[in-house]
């Protein structure tokens, strides 16, 4: 999924705390959402794009797209190894872009070739969220193929268990908490960006 650009510079919208300040974003690296599944690497990462006038990709919508089929499907017929090719490809080609907001699939950081090139290309940022949270954005849902089986929760435990000491190797992160909207979870991270010049500055529009 691909928002165009609205300009380099966005211009704050009237939902922005500085709105009439007359200042602008800028965005100065690629911010990459890592994280378990359910924590809204999705959901966040277009509504931060949206915030900070960039485009936004998320490698699985790319690979859904490239291949016309969804990720189950794709997990069904071609096996993960197979998604895991497709997916640092992406990864890997997406970072060429001007600064934008990627968002990965929940397993893209484990991958050591992807860690470094989103070190070397971005910045990236853990969603963090505890099983409890997680569970409940994940428990209805069919378009994670990892949890199509006997005892899906148990298997997102294992999961988180065993991921989130990778995911601590992100340098940014950003606690998920229930209660908390996609629009206040998004301002959090553009706080936390504010404080990484490096990263995120605002500049007269
Ligand atoms: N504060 C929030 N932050 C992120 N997602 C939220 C929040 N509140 C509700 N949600 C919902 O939780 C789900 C998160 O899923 P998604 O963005 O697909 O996560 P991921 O891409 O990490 O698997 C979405 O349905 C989203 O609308
Ligand atoms: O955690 C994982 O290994 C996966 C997470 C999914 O993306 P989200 O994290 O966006 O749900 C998707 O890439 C695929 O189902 C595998
Ligand atoms: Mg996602």
């Amino acid at each position: 999924m691909a928002f165009p650009a609205r300009s380099r510079h966005a211009v704050l919208s009237g939902d922005d705390k500085r709105d009439g300040a007359g200042l602008a974003y800028r965005l100065h690296k690629t911010i990459v959402l890592v994280g378990m599944m359910g924590a809204g690497k999705t959901a966040i990462g277009g509504a931060l794009a949206r915030r900070l006038g960039v485009d936004f990709r998320d490698s699985d919508h790319e690979i859904e797209r490239a291949a016309n089929m969804t990720v189950p499907e794709i997990f069904a017929r071609d096996g993960e190894p197979f998604f895991r090719e497709k997916e640092a490809r992406v990864i890997a080609r997406l970072l060429q872009a001007e600064p934008s907001i990627l968002s990965t699939g929940g397993g893209a950081f484990l991958a050591e070739a992807n860690r470094t090139a989103i070190a070397r290309h971005g910045a990236a940022l853990w969603l963090r969220a505890d099983l409890d949270l997680l569970w409940s954005r994940l428990r209805q849902k069919t378009t994670r193929p990892l949890l199509h089986t006997a005892n899906p929760r148990a298997t997102l435990a294992e999961l988180v268990t065993r991921r989130e000491p990778v995911y601590a190797l992100a340098q940014l992160s950003v606690a998920s908490a229930p209660g908390l909207s996609i629009d206040e979870m998004t301002s959090r991270v553009v706080d936390l960006l504010l404080t990484r010049p490096d990263l995120l500055t605002e500049e007269p529009a």
